[in-house]
C-alpha cells in the first residue's frame, strides 16, 4: 500500500489520552487557593486546550508577571501529573489506531498546549515517542489554539497541505483552531458532546472503530 495522500494531526490531552478530569481538579485546587471558584464550565469553555497565559490574568483578576507565569504553570501541572500518574493510560484503541496509521504510512503530528514536561510525562509513560513524525507546542507559535496557529505549524512540518490535514481533538478552543486552519475535523467526545463540538466530519468516543479508510473517505467530497 502506498503512502496515504493525508496527514493526521493529533491533540494530546483529552485526545491521546482521558485525563481532563484531571486537569480540572488541578485546576480547581490552583484557583481555590487563589480566592477564585472555578466552575467545570469555566473549565470547559475557556481553560481546556488553552495554554495558560490566556486564563491567568482573567481568572485572578489582574495581570500576571511573565516571569511568574513559569512557576504557576509548573504548580499546577505537578499536581496534575501527581493526581493522574496513577491512572494514566490510554483512550481505548489508541495504540492499533497509531499502528494503522505507521503501516500505511500515514503521516502524523501531535499539536499540544501541554508544557514540555506534561508532554513528556504522558509520552514516556505510554511509550508514544515512535508513533509520531511530528510534535508541536505553543512555544513554536505565535497564538495558541483557538488560534490556528498550531495545526498550520504542524502541516508545514509535515509538509502536507492544510487542506489534506485531518485533526482530532475533544475541546472547543481546539476544535475552533482545526477548523480554522481550514482543516479536516474528527471530534473525540471525551469532555464534551459531539453536539457541542462543531462543525466536526466525523465525531468518535474512542478509537475502537476509527480506521484509515473512514479518514481516507473524509477526503472523498
Ligand atoms: O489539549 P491540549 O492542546 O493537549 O492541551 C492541554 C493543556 O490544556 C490546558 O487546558 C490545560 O490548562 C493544560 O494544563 C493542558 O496541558
Amino acid at each position: 500500500m502506498g503512502r496515504s495522500a493525508f496527514a493526521v494531526i493529533f491533540d494530546m490531552d483529552g485526545t491521546l489520552l482521558d485525563n481532563n478530569p484531571y486537569h480540572y481538579k488541578a485546576w480547581v485546587e490552583f484557583y481555590k487557593k487563589r480566592g477564585y471558584n472555578l466552575t467545570e464550565q469555566d473549565y470547559l469553555q475557556n481553560i481546556s486546550g488553552v495554554p495558560i497565559r490566556s486564563h491567568l490574568n482573567r481568572f485572578l483578576g489582574k495581570l500576571v508577571e511573565e516571569e511568574q507565569i513559569a512557576q504557576l504553570s509548573e504548580e499546577k501541572e505537578s499536581l496534575y501529573r501527581k493526581l493522574y500518574e496513577p491512572y494514566i493510560k490510554p483512550i481505548d484503541g489508541l495504540i492499533s489506531f497509531l499502528k494503522q496509521l505507521k503501516e500505511t504510512s500515514t503521516k502524523t503530528a501531535i499539536a499540544t498546549s501541554a508544557t514540555a514536561e506534561n508532554m513528556k510525562f504522558a509520552m514516556d509513560h505510554l511509550n508514544l515517542w515512535p508513533w509520531f513524525d511530528e510534535i508541536v507546542d505553543t512555544t513554536q507559535v505565535e497564538n495558541g489554539k483557538p488560534a490556528p496557529d498550531i495545526f498550520l505549524k504542524a502541516a508545514e512540518k509535515l509538509e502536507t497541505a492544510p487542506e489534506k490535514c485531518v485533526v482530532i481533538e475533544d475541546s472547543f478552543a481546539g476544535i475552533n483552531g482545526a477548523n480554522a486552519a481550514d482543516m479536516k475535523v474528527i471530534a473525540i467526545t471525551t469532555s464534551n458532546t459531539a453536539e457541542t463540538l462543531v462543525p466536526h466530519s466525523l465525531a468518535v468516543s474512542n478509537y475502537n472503530n476509527l480506521t484509515v479508510e473512514k479518514l481516507a473517505g473524509l477526503f472523498s467530497d
